[in-house]
Formats: C-alpha cells, sequence, structure tokens
C-alpha cells in the first residue's frame, strides 16, 4: 500500500502541532520517523492512522483521501501500535491478539479458525506463543509492547504504523522487532529514538523538528553531524561499527 502525506496541518486551538508535512511512502517501504521529543511523530503517525481531524492537507491510502473513511475500513488497511497503547480488561493474551481480528467479521459473528491460525501465527511471530492464555494485566511491559505487535499482525492490514516499538523491549526482541518490520512486504512507518537502529533496518529516514520535516532520505545523508547539532543539539560522530552498520557516538 502506497501512503501519501500531502501537505498536512494539524493542531489544537493555539498551537500548530504538525505544519505543512508532506511525505510519500512506497508500497512495501519501512520508513523511520526521528526527531526530538515533542516534534511532532506521534502526532503526524495520529494523523496518518485517520485518528485527527486535519487542520489542512489529505493522507491517502493508494491514492484515495482517508478523510471520509469509517474506522472499520480503515482498520482493514492499516494497523496502528500506539507509544502507550493499553488494554483495560481481564482478557488473555490470546484474546487481546484477536481483537486485531475484528475488522475482518461480521459482528455477530465469533472467531473461526481462519481467525484463530492468524492469531496462533501472530503469537508465534512475537515470541508469545508460551504466553497465549496469561492474563493481561499479568504481562510485563515488554510483553505486553510485544502483544500489541501481534494483534497488529494479525490485523492482516497492508500497513503498519509503529509509535516507539522498541522502548520497552531487551536487545534481542528489539533486534527481532525491527527485522521483522523492515522485512514484512507492509509498509511500515516507525517512530524511533535509538538512530543506529533507525538506520539499520529502514529503508529511509525522516528528520522532524518542530512540527516540520527537515530531512528525507536514506540513513547516510539524515545521520549527518551537523544536522544532529542542529536538531538534537548533540556533538555527534557518525562512522561504522566492526559489522559495517552505520554507528552514531555522542561527544
Ligand atoms: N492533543 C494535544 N493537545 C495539546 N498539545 C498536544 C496534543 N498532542 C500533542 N501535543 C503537543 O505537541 C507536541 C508534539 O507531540 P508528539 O507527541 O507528537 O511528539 P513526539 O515527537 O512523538 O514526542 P516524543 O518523542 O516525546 O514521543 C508536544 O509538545 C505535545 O505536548
Amino acid at each position: 500500500m502506497r501512503i501519501a502525506v500531502e501537505h498536512l496541518t494539524w493542531g489544537v486551538p493555539g498551537k500548530t502541532i504538525v505544519q505543512d508535512v508532506s511525505l510519500q511512502v512506497s508500497d512495501g517501504e519501512t520508513v523511520g520517523l526521528i526527531g526530538p521529543n515533542g516534534s511532532g511523530k506521534s502526532s503526524l503517525l495520529r494523523c496518518i492512522a485517520g485518528l485527527r481531524t486535519l487542520t489542512a492537507g489529505a493522507v491517502r491510502y493508494d491514492g484515495v483521501d482517508i478523510a471520509a473513511w469509517p474506522a472499520r475500513e480503515r482498520a482493514r488497511k492499516l494497523a496502528f501500535v500506539e507509544q502507550t497503547a493499553d488494554t483495560d480488561s481481564d482478557l488473555r493474551v490470546a484474546d487481546v491478539v484477536m481483537l486485531g481480528r475484528t475488522a475482518h467479521r461480521s459482528r455477530w459473528r465469533g472467531p473461526d479458525a481462519a481467525d484463530h491460525e492468524i492469531v496462533a501465527e501472530a503469537l508465534g511471530r512475537l515470541d508469545l506463543g508460551g504466553l497465549a492464555d496469561r492474563p493481561w494485566k499479568q504481562l510485563s511491559g515488554g510483553e505486553r509492547q510485544r502483544t500489541h505487535l501481534a494483534r497488529a499482525l494479525a490485523q492482516r492490514t497492508s500497513g503498519l504504523l509503529l509509535d516507539e516499538p522498541t522502548n520497552h523491549l531487551d536487545v534481542r526482541h528489539q533486534l527481532d522487532l525491527m527485522e521483522l518490520a523492515g522485512r514484512t512486504p507492509q509498509t511500515v512507518v516507525v517512530a524511533l529514538h535509538d538512530l543506529a537502529l533507525a538506520a539499520r533496518y529502514c529503508d529511509r529516514l525522516v528528520l522532524m523538528h518542530r512540527g516540520t520535516v527537515v530531512a528525507d532520505g536514506p540513513a547516510e545523508e539524515v545521520l549527518t553531524a551537523p544536522l544532529l547539532r542542529e536538531v538534537f543539539d548533540v556533538d555527534a560522530e557518525i562512522g561504522r561499527d566492526s559489522l559495517g552498520h552505520l554507528a552514531v557516538g555522542y561527544r
């Protein structure tokens, strides 16, 4: 699925939070959204997910403006894992993941064998097979995060928006998750704070600052010392680690 963001502006009364952002994401591409705290990454993701009424501009999935789409139709196209995704209930892990199937079923039909198969597969991909029957409330932060990611996979959408998906995960699960985000045939936009992880797994990086896009391109072009100084106010040194991956050091 292609995602097009055209001159998007959004804000609250008295404050513009995302200003005139344009962004094209090709089918199957993984784009990393980076930028300091408060630069507008989560707000932009919510606008792309169709959860905000835009002040100006448009979001299109495969060329179609989503402004008038009902939530159910958007949920069939695009799954969104928010940073503070929570589930306030007594559900088991497998039940939470089954919520990802909701948009694909009529309201009067319960889950069928195909739904259970898709949920089992999503649990397996996030290394949650052993936790399927555990109550959600008993999970650790990282396990909850992986459960929400499994729910998003179970949605079987062609687009995936992830807001800081690695922030509670241990190193192994961070790498697994980013490998999955980088390799899936889905179109992915992922907000990340770890610049090296973003550089390694994303096809392209988009750098936000004060609600606007200040750089958009391959990691080598976006992660430069002058840009990082301007946007993050840090003295950075960009190099390669012994494995050949882009590495960012700070003075
Ligand atoms: N509904 C809202 N009402 C008022 N201000 C808001 C609202 N949503 C976001 N903001 C403000 O807009 C700015 C951008 O917030 P946003 O969460 O999009 O940033 P972010 O880049 O995702 O930050 P972080 O890296 O800390 O998650 C912040 O200053 C935030 O306080």
